[in-house]
């Protein structure tokens, strides 16, 4: 286990670059499984999901190479049910491959998934999607199993724009039979992004971005190469970090369009967003106000910002009021954040945020990727140190962050748990002596020590 020390105060300056989107390379690795000739994928990142979504594709018998940020995948080998239990439980996207699979080789068997433990996360709109073009679909011990003699196209309508089930249906549909129309489909630009890809390898899709997806079948895919979109939610990420510690940043490739839900916000709260060559300026202010959001399918709020935005609001000017309506459980952030002097009070789907002066270091979690994300922030923006335990949530979706934000001005370290520390947490919770430590180190400690 691995944490990071935080020293807040200093404000962020200078120039990032954006990488590529989690959350758009995922599905695309997951369709090179449609072809049997090699995909070539542009402008990867470097997150533990990638590494895991890798492993799964090898295990399932792909042949791939990395070559700094390219991945070059050959799936001509394929078993389709040979699917590593453990590695696909450990990661959200793994059930991305059924509909790959399930439409070039008739079959598929996946355990249900792990990600981050935001909601309940069920999969009842993927399985109906995938029955209607033809599956027969079980669910036995954790396990789901499909099997189809051909798929055939047909009308799916989603009750819900689902980001998941849009993307697994939409790669089951390329190899079907017919045409099949996907209504109320999602439209975030990870799916276009994934549309795109599949259009590169000969698939016939038509409307991705709008909530009426419509795809021809056709007998084959064949190879293609593709680079993958900025990712939005890093983008925003840094947005926050510099509106938070009142900095500047330049980010290169953020993708102004991508990013409005947030930049709206930001711009009412007080900070600067402006365009700068192919990207973004954000330029903090010393207090921003408080403003209110409710997370959205896109074009709306992305729920995947909703806890950083939250960790800007507790040093907000006036109450902000948040509303959470994808994921039922994606407010334990909050508890974190009340640890550094924060005041929310959260009711069900809704967190009110009342903001203070200044948030204080302590001793906090990452219980998931984004609220890990909210508390770095929170910690750059308090006064004294932070530790934030369980970073590897946060390495799922930012490769290295501390060495960027470290670049960028802040004064962050990651360290190894001490042995006992991880024993004495793992049994009993954060121990007296762990709370009280490591607020009370003086910054010339901390600069000793960790060579900040
Ligand atoms: C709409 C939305 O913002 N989706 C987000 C969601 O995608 P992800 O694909 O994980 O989730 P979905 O978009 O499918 O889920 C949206 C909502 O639909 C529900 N649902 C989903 C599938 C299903 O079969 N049954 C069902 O009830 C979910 O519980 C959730 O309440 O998490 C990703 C990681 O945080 C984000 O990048 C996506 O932007
Ligand atoms: C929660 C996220 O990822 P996943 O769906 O992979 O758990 C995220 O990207 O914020």
């Amino acid at each position: 286990m691995e944490r990071y020390i935080i020293t807040g105060g200093t404000r962020l300056h200078g120039l990032v670059e954006v990488c590529g989107a989690k959350n758009a390379v995922l599905p695309i690795l997951a369709a090179t499984l449609l072809s049997a000739e090699t995909c070539v994928i542009h402008n990867v990142p470097q997150l533990q999901d990638v590494v895991l979504l890798v492993e799964i594709l090898e295990y399932l018998g792909a042949k791939i190479k990395w070559e700094k940020k390219t991945l070059i995948v050959n799936a001509s080998n394929i078993n389709p049910t040979e699917v590593p239990e453990e590695t696909m439980k450990k990661m959200r996207a793994s059930n991305l491959v059924l509909g790959p699979l399930l439409s070039r080789f008739h079959s598929a068997r996946a355990p249900f998934p792990g990600g981050c433990a935001i909601g309940s996360r069920p999969m009842d709109y993927h399985i109906k999607g995938l029955e209607q073009l033809g599956a027969s679909i079980i669910e036995k011990y954790g396990n789901i199993e499909a099997y189809a003699h051909k798929l055939t196209g047909d009308t799916v309508y989603l009750d819900f724009p689902s980001v998941g089930a849009t993307e697994n249906i939409m790669m089951a549909a390329t190899l079907a039979e017919g045409v099949t129309m996907i209504r109320n489909a999602a439209r975030e630009p990870e799916i276009v992004d994934l549309a795109l890809f599949l259009k590169s390898m000969g698939a016939k899709i038509e409307g991705a971005g709008s909530d009426n997806i419509q795809i021809t079948g056709v007998a084959k895919l064949h190879g293609a190469d593709h680079t993958v979109i900025p990712d939005r939610i890093v983008a925003g990420t840094y947005m926050l970090a510099a509106a938070i510690t009142n900095g500047d940043l330049v980010l290169r490739n953020a993708v102004a369009e991508h990013v409005e839900p947030l930049t709206v916000k930001l711009r009412a709260s007080g900070v600067i967003v402006s365009k700068n060559g192919k990207g973004l300026r954000v330029r903090g202010v010393p207090r921003v106000k408080s403003v209110d959001l409710k997370t959205m399918p896109y074009p709306g709020f992305p729920t995947d910002i909703q806890p950083q935005m939250m960790a800007l609001m507790t040093v907000a000017q006036g109450t902000s009021v948040i509303l959470e309506n994808i994921f039922e459980n994606r407010f334990k952030h909050a508890d974190e954040l009340r640890r550094m002097g924060a005041n929310i009070i959260v009711e069900g789907r809704v967190a009110v945020v009342k903001g203070v002066k200044r948030l204080t270091g302590a001793m906090v979690e990452a219980t998931d990727l984004r609220a890990g994300a909210a508390l770095v922030l929170a910690g750059m923006a308090a006064e004294g140190i932070t530790v934030i335990e369980n970073i590897g949530h946060i390495d799922r979706g930012y490769h290295r962050l501390e060495q960027k934000y470290a670049l960028l001005g802040a004064r962050i370290v990651r360290e190894k748990m001490p042995r006992e520390e991880e024993q004495e947490i793992k049994q009993d919770g954060l121990s007296r002596d762990q709370q009280e430590k490591f607020p009370l180190i003086s910054h010339k400690e901390m600069e000793l020590n960790y060579k900040i």
